[in-house]
């Protein structure tokens, strides 16, 4: 057991997993604009996205039409830039037809997930990001499970305000002490539109039912992102929205997301580490 769990993943420093408990509240999005702000900070970083059924971040990023390669050591990830400072696995690199859909049963896609964790050749990453399919399904059990083995520094749990975002995080939550996850913190996304004229923001849905939840569960609460409609375009057309929109909130909270929780918690164990 403890052999089969050193292979996992040996060349990655951090590795922390994006979970959200209902689809389409942007965990994809935050995914992407983390592994960036990393990026820009200086830091070799890796995304996968084991979201099977529903493979976006090669498209978030422009790589719709790449491919990964086979080398000795296993898949190469796809690189953003020549540097190599991005490295980037999806289900999406392995289809042929890039729309087909992905229709396997959960023993299927458990291989899948177990061989992106063990099959790929990440070389020397300061970060790894997973992002996750939603939900706590057996599929996302497994996932969990061989994640938990191979020492995951923290899950990033996205929702959005409303309360049925919010309950279903809460499970997410639950589901994390249960397996022993440590949970770096909740993070509200799509919370209020910035007016792009005046700046004002107006609550949408409701407003604090993470940070609430985050109270209640005594976990950290990373932050809000609001409604950008130039974040939706950045993903829409592969643009690096955290250059492109450094001063914009929402690329403020990415950064301060991961100077405070990301970062910090490698200091911190550095500094324990030496003490
Ligand atoms: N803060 C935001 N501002 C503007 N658009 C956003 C924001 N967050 C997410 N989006 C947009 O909402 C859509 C859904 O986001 P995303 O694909 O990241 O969600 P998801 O939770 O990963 O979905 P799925 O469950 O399908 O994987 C995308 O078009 C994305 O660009």
């Amino acid at each position: 057991m403890a052999s089969e769990n050193a292979q996992i993943l040996p060349n990655v420093k951090r590795i922390f997993l994006v979970l959200s408990g209902k689809g389409g509240v942007g965990k994809s999005t935050v995914s992407t604009q983390l592994a960036l702000t990393l990026q820009n900070c200086g830091f070799k970083v890796g995304l996968l996205d084991i979201d099977l059924c529903g493979p976006s971040i090669p498209r978030m990023l422009g790589l719709e039409n790449s491919s990964v390669h086979q080398c000795a050591q296993g898949w190469v990830p796809v690189y953003t830039t020549p540097d190599q400072t991005l490295g980037v696995m999806s289900v999406g690199f392995l289809l042929a037809n890039k729309d087909d859909p992905v229709v396997w049963r959960g023993p299927k896609k458990t291989a899948m997930i177990k061989q992106f964790l063990t099959d790929v050749y990440w070389q020397d990453l300061d970060y790894l990001i997973i992002d996750t399919p939603p939900g706590t399904s057996d599929e996302h059990i497994s996932v969990m499970e061989n994640l938990k083995s191979v020492r995951c520094d923290g899950a990033i749990l996205v929702t959005t305000p409303q309360a049925v975002a919010v309950g279903d995080v809460r499970r997410e939550l639950t589901f994390c002490r249960k397996t022993g996850l440590k949970v770096t913190g909740i993070l509200e996304n799509m919370c209020g539109y910035v007016c792009p004229h005046c700046s004002e923001c107006t609550n949408i849905f409701s407003y604090g039912g993470g940070e609430s939840l985050a109270e209640m569960g005594k976990v950290p609460f990373l932050g809000r992102i609001p409604i950008d409609p130039k974040l939706t375009k950045a993903m829409e057309c592969g643009e690096n929205f955290i250059t492109s929109f450094n001063e914009s909130v929402a690329a403020q909270t990415f950064i301060s997301i991961v100077k405070n929780f990301i970062i910090q918690q490698e200091e911190n164990i550095d500094v324990s580490e030496n003490q």
